[in-house]
């Protein structure tokens, strides 16, 4: 059996290729996670990641390449790893008859957790995800929020060194994401490694310390969130109002100008070439739109949404299985 590589890492992902007939649905993804950090990880319908999350938490055994917990390979050392780790999954599901606290009491007790530490750690788990008031309430008149909540009170309550939570944000209003943001945070800060996907990255933007984006089974970006947006400077555009009519042909051809935009009559959008210096470019057709007369209303660069950019790098495509043959690589 191979040895774990030499890393202080909590997880290493390693080569991970997971085949369906006629589907690589993963293909050698590779990735690694620190203790306490949290990592984001993305990409379009059908990317992978929830094969992936299986993966690491030892519900998806037929796969190549190896997977590393605390030291502890999965499937191998499933046991042991569960240990150490919870699971959130996409689509929570609980017996509707019973309460917020019976539910966690019998997860906690099948879990091997003892009644003592229960009879403490139940209720502040509840407190944490804002349902400390509805602990008594039965979960068949929960919100889909508020199961969402309990799932993720059911992951925290074993004291988890990695919590893999796939889709955390889904089904929670705008207060709720805001809440959850703050909870994982806090889990962070006090040591907890976190891998979460999510589809609304806009909220989540500053609760990924690392973003690992995935496209049809394949890594293409492992990096920080500013490294991600670096890379993309030539997404950036700089919006233009003016007074006037404006002959917009002529600033298409001044060097450095991809496309002008209409975004409305007397509003243009400029989209630099790739390589361009934006603000050269706006200087330039600034300077042009001024000597023929147009007045400038405002100049605001538009950067790009770290949606726009994951849109940007995946196609947004929902990934069907004839686009990705078995054999070959789209990586
Ligand atoms: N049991 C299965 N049998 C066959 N194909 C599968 C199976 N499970 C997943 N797939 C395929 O593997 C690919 C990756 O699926 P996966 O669920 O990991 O994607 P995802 O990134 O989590 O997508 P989403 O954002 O929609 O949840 C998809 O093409 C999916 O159809």
């Amino acid at each position: 059996m191979p040895e774990p590589p030499k890393s202080s890492a909590l997880v290493i992902a390693q080569g991970l290729t997971k085949r369906y007939p006629g589907l690589k649905a993963l293909d050698n993804v590779s990735f690694s996670l620190s203790r306490g950090e949290i990592v984001g990880y993305v990409g379009p319908n059908g990317a992978g990641k929830t094969t992936t999350m299986r993966i690491l938490t030892g519900m998806e055994t037929g796969f190549e390449g190896a997977a590393w917990i605390s030291g502890m390979r999965q499937p191998l050392d499933r046991k042991g790893i569960l240990k150490e780790i919870s699971y959130l999954p996409q689509d929570v599901a609980f017996a509707s008859w019973r309460t917020a606290r019976e539910t966690l009491w019998l997860f906690g007790r099948l879990s091997g957790l003892e009644a003592s530490a229960l009879r403490q750690r139940v209720p502040l788990v509840l407190q944490q995800v804002g349902l400390g008031p509805k602990a008594d309430l039965r979960v068949g008149g929960f919100s889909r929020g508020m199961k969402q909540r309990l799932g993720l009170a059911q992951a925290m309550l074993g004291h988890p060194k990695l919590m893999i939570l796939d889709e955390p944000f889904n089904h929670l209003d705008p207060a709720g994401r805001q809440h959850l943001k703050g909870v994982l945070t806090e889990l962070g800060r006090q040591g907890v490694s976190i891998l979460f996907s999510s589809h609304i990255l806009a909220d989540v933007e500053e609760l990924m310390e690392r973003i690992v984006v995935l496209r049809k089974g394949c890594v293409i970006f492992d990096g920080t969130v500013e490294e991600l947006k670096a890379a993309h400077r030539d997404a950036e555009v700089v919006e233009i109002g003016f007074t006037g009519i404006l002959p917009h042909s002529r600033l298409s051809a001044i060097p450095g100008v991809a496309r002008v935009e209409m975004a409305a009559s007397t509003v243009l959008r400029l989209h630099p070439t790739p390589g361009a210096h934006l603000l050269d470019v706006s200087t330039h057709v600034l300077g042009q739109m001024i000597a023929s007369g147009h007045g400038i209303r405002y100049v605001k660069p538009l950067v790009p949404s770290l949606e726009t950019i994951i849109g940007r790098m995946t196609d947004d495509v929902l990934d069907v299985a004839t686009e990705r043959e078995e054999e070959a690589s789209a990586c």
